[in-house]
């Protein structure tokens, strides 16, 4: 992993462009929300967010699930830090049990979709019954993982190494509220 001092993320901050305000961020978690809700109200799912990106999301959009629903967590990582992805590294395979159940998977960005697609083959291989996915974010470009998709999206990007809302530049800023795409050159 890189490493960057504090001085340099603001300076890299502070040349960023803003993508999405926080108002849009948080319009865009309502219009999740409802879908999720329309699909999910009788599902009984267990809900899995997947660490690190995933947690700001979750942590926005549970309290807008109205209906019965179980959490979890997963850790997995192509990034570990860096803004270009290897191989997954699975750090926690996910938890509680998900044998017989609808899981819906909840991650910051689907970007290349490599990561999503090994998670949710994963979960299939544990026994779930139906898994779905839902990010925050997808980034437009022609270079996703073949025969995948994600099923509930809230934001898109364009093709430019983006951070806030869970997402990192190297392990900073996913504490923002809105979504920023790093300036030229950073
Ligand atoms: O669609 P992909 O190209 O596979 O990339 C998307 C993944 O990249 C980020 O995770 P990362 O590996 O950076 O770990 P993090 O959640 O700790 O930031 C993000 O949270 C997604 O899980
Ligand atoms: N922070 C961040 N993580 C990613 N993982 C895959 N793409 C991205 C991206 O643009 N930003």
């Amino acid at each position: 992993m890189t490493t960057v001092l504090p001085e340099e993320v603001r300076a890299v901050q502070a040349r960023a462009d803003l993508l999405h305000s926080a108002a849009e961020v948080d319009a865009a978690y309502d219009r999740l929300a409802a879908a999720i809700t329309e699909r999910l109200h009788d599902a009984n799912p267990v809900v899995l967010v997947v660490l690190n990106g995933g947690v700001v999301p979750a942590g926005q959009l549970l309290p807008r699930l109205a209906f019965p629903l179980q959490m979890g967590y997963l850790h997995a990582t192509r990034y570990r830090g860096d803004t270009r992805g290897g191989t997954l590294h699975w750090v926690v395979k996910p938890r509680p049990e998900v044998a017989g159940r609808t899981v819906l998977v909840l991650d910051d960005i689907f970007d290349e979709g490599y990561t999503l697609e090994a998670i949710v083959r994963e979960l299939h291989a544990m026994g779930a019954r139906e898994v779905l996915s839902a990010v925050l974010v997808d980034k437009v470009h022609a270079r996703k993982v073949p025969g995948f998709s994600v099923d509930f999206v809230g934001l898109q990007v364009p093709d430019r190494y983006v951070f806030g809302c869970g997402m990192d530049y190297h392990e900073y800023l996913r504490n923002l509220p809105g979504v920023y795409a790093v300036g030229a050159g950073d």
